[in-house]
């Protein structure tokens, strides 16, 4: 087996993570495998915004407000608060689609989301992990205003990323019950 079937079959997620976040150096490249998912026609509907120190806080209130606006229990609301906190680094991906492309806006989606797995293997082969996540603040518009999302553009995906304080271990891939031969019917 070589070392890339080795890392896409053995990369699992972290929920918890913690410093130390890859380096400046490390992101960039990062974000660099990102920019090189397929992506239909080449639009590069994709945006992604890095969320570190402070800004972590930050956001963490943005969500704490919204949750007390819906009327959120008080244990809720800190929930909210403490969730961008969860790692030491975030990269917020979203869709920026071209509406007037014959692309479908889905494949621009897809596209970011092709895209956001490009960087969650990247991650783990620097010896970092990740965990892509999105829950209900992912399509609240002040969120997505916050992100410079447009009208009909989405936030794919809130990339969380460090070091896991935990080795999470992949499971086994099965591919029975998923896989078959075609045959015409
Ligand atoms: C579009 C998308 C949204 C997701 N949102 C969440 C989320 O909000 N919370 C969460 O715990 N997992 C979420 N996940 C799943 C995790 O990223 C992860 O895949 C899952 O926990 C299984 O772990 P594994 O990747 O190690 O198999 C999401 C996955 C995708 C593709």
């Amino acid at each position: 087996m070589n070392t890339v079937i080795e890392l896409l079959q053995k990369r699992a997620s972290s929920p918890k993570l913690d410093a130390p976040a890859p380096t400046d150096e490390e992101v960039e490249q990062i974000l660099r495998c990102g920019l090189r998912a397929p992506d239909h026609g080449r639009l590069k509907p994709w945006r992604f915004h890095i969320v570190q120190g402070a800004q972590l806080a930050e956001l963490g209130h943005l969500f704490a407000d919204i949750a007390k606006e819906r009327g959120e229990s008080d244990a809720k609301v800190e929930k909210s608060r403490n969730m961008p906190l969860r790692a030491p680094l975030m990269i917020v991906a979203t869709c920026h689609p071209y509406e007037n492309s014959k692309i479908p806006v889905t494949e621009q989606i897809l596209a970011v989301g092709a895209a956001i797995q490009n960087m969650q293997v990247a991650i783990s082969s620097l010896g970092y992990s990740s965990i892509w996540r999105t829950g209900e603040c992912a399509y609240e518009e002040k969120v997505k205003r916050a992100f410079d999302v447009p009208e009909q553009g989405e936030i794919v995906g809130f990339l969380y990323i460090g070091t896991p304080t935990i080795t999470n271990h992949a499971p086994e891939v099965e591919l029975d019950g998923y896989v078959k031969q075609w045959i015409k019917p």
